[in-house]
């Protein structure tokens, strides 16, 4: 490195240590929440990294010291953990208009083409995502629509778990249930996204793909929070680009097959991309072939992990507790009978979806929102909230709030049974784990749906038993990521045979095309 290198390097250190010092300055300036002592320049970052265990947990740890709404400095951005849930009533629903915009960091730049992804974005090209998602993939009547590919995939989750009792020499099999209701809840998103299932190797290709954005994507990149950093995260700014470009490539062939052949009888219509063109002609300046890429890989990430977490988690509970897993062994028995339950079946098993509700509220796959931010300096529990702090809602804090909830870690189902709590806080807010308001999850019907289902017939199709001793060997909750690991590794051994009925093909969708192509291309 030459003289007048290591100059403009020193400069741009200095000038930058300065910018957020001034701008730390400006912001200690308001009346924060209040929090640990901020360190010069780097703020509560050592804390973090003492702590180990990420910025929400740490937070929810400092509650007892600092009360239900705190701040966490990480550098020069105070971080606001809302951990109350009448708190978080006033700001998702009373001033909904201003808590719901997004952040912005230098990851969700490059993996949303500029922002223009649901999770990122504001103003009208959220409320047309929003609308596109919601109306088009996510609402009641596309549910309904899409049942056929999701009795597939129930019956190849059920088949995979068999396939795996089989191979058993003692009758007792491991199942890593996370790994096989991934697998399938994947497939189930691509066939939705791309009309069609692709090639296994692409399969293969994507899935790595997505799980190296969910790596680069969801790691706290301290440049974000200190502008010098920024020199040392070169190499991940690069990484970044790359996986992007990867992402084109490997989706092209599947986009562009879509554009030319609209209304393609192998296709299943109505799906994701086609919306997306529709999306194009409203939006000719905003969408292009970057932004729909973009825009798959997040409904493809954001999807797949927290549903077969919850699934896996609600089993490991269930397997925690034996009298709840009987209990609701006998009201499927009782029910449903010999068949296999089906969607319709939901509605008529109460306890099931007390058990699903249970399950979300003390293993909910999203420990907090994603993160918030607001439109102009607000007031949120006598405190200033400027527009530079990013917000957490934790949602996990108020499912085990001891006002809200009796022995709030224990997992009882029956309380489900006692109150009118719904998935969606409409009574209040001490049960939210899809969150609230403006951004609250456009897929909690349709998750629930999946969940019980799956809950259901694997319960009624095998014994399952913790394996004694499995440590979590997780990396435990990552910063605003919709992932967490659980620890369990069921034993199954199979209950009496129960028969899965033959896929019956119905009703798809105005748009959709003949099920039974669609059968032929993935067999
Ligand atoms: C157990 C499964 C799931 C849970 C617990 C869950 C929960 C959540 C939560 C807490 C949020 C953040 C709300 C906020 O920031 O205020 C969210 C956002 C979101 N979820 Fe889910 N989710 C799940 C599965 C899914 C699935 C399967 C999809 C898509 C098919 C999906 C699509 C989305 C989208 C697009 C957003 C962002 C909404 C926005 O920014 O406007 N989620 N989800």
């Amino acid at each position: 490195m030459d003289f007048s290198m290591v100059v403009t390097t020193l400069m741009v250190l200095v000038g930058s240590i300065l910018f957020d010092w001034w701008y730390f300055l400006k912001l200690r300036g308001k009346r924060l929440p209040p929090g640990p002592s901020p360190w010069p320049i780097v703020g509560a970052i050592p804390q973090l990294v003492m702590h180990g265990g990420g910025a929400t947990k740490l937070a929810q740890s400092l509650q007892s010291k600092y009360g239900k709404i705190l701040t966490v400095w990480l550098g020069k951005t105070p971080m606001i953990f809302v951990c109350d849930s009448e708190l978080a009533y006033d700001a998702l629903v009373k001033q909904g208009s201003y808590f719901s915009n997004r952040v912005k960091n230098s990851s969700a730049a490059s993996l949303s083409s500029g922002f223009r992804i649901l999770t990122t974005s504001e103003g009208a090209w959220t409320v047309a995502l929003r609308k596109n998602i919601i109306t088009y993939m996510l609402g009641s009547s596309r549910v309904r629509a899409f049942k056929p590919l999701r009795d597939r995939a129930y019956e190849d989750i059920v088949n995979d778990v068999k396939s795996v009792a089989a191979a058993a020499e003692d009758g007792v099999a491991q199942v890593n249930l996370k790994s096989v209701a991934y697998d399938r809840v994947f497939r189930f998103m691509l066939v939705l996204t791309f009309g069609v299932e692709p090639e296994e190797n692409l399969i293969q290709e994507i899935r790595l793909a997505l799980g190296e954005r969910s790596r680069l994507g969801f790691k706290l990149n301290l440049g974000d929070y200190l502008s010098f950093w920024r020199i040392f995260e070169v190499k991940h700014r690069q990484d970044l680009k790359h996986l992007q470009t990867r992402f084109i490539e490997l989706y092209s062939p599947l986009i562009e097959r879509l554009r030319r052949f609209q209304g393609d009888e192998s296709v299943i219509g109505g799906n994701y991309i086609e919306t997306l063109f529709q999306l194009e002609k409203d939006f000719p300046d905003f969408i292009n072939e970057s932004v729909i890429t973009s825009l798959c890989s997040e409904f493809l990430s954001i999807a797949n992990h927290a549903t077969s977490l919850a699934m896996d988690t609600t089993l490991a509970l269930l397997c925690e507790h034996p009298e709840a897993k009987e209990k609701l062994y006998r009201e499927i028995e009782a029910v449903v009978g010999r068949r296999a339950v089906d969607e319709s079946d939901v509605p008529k098993l109460p306890y099931l979806s007390a058990v699903v509700k249970e399950s979300l509220r003390v293993g909910n796959p999203g420990l907090s929102t994603l993160p918030h931010a607001t439109s102009e300096l607000r007031e949120l529990g006598g405190y200033d909230i400027p527009t530079d702090a990013v917000i957490i809602f934790v949602l996990g804090s108020f499912h085990l709030d001891p006002t809200h909830w009796s022995e709030p870690s224990i997992f009882k189902p029956e309380r489900f049974l006692e109150n009118d709590l719904d998935l969606l806080g409409t009574k209040n807010f001490s049960f939210l784990p899809f969150g609230a308001g403006r951004r609250v999850c456009p897929a909690s019907q349709l998750v629930v749906l999946e969940m019980s289902v799956v809950v259901a017939r694997l319960v009624q199709t095998f014994q399952w038993e913790k394996v004694p001793n499995v440590k979590n060997t997780g990396i435990g909750n990552i910063e605003f990521q919709l992932l967490r690991l659980c620890p369990e590794v069921p034993d199954i051994s199979p209950r009496d045979e129960v028969n899965v009925p033959l896929y019956e093909p119905e009703f798809l969708g105005e748009s959709s095309n003949n099920y039974q192509q669609y059968v032929n291309l993935v067999d």
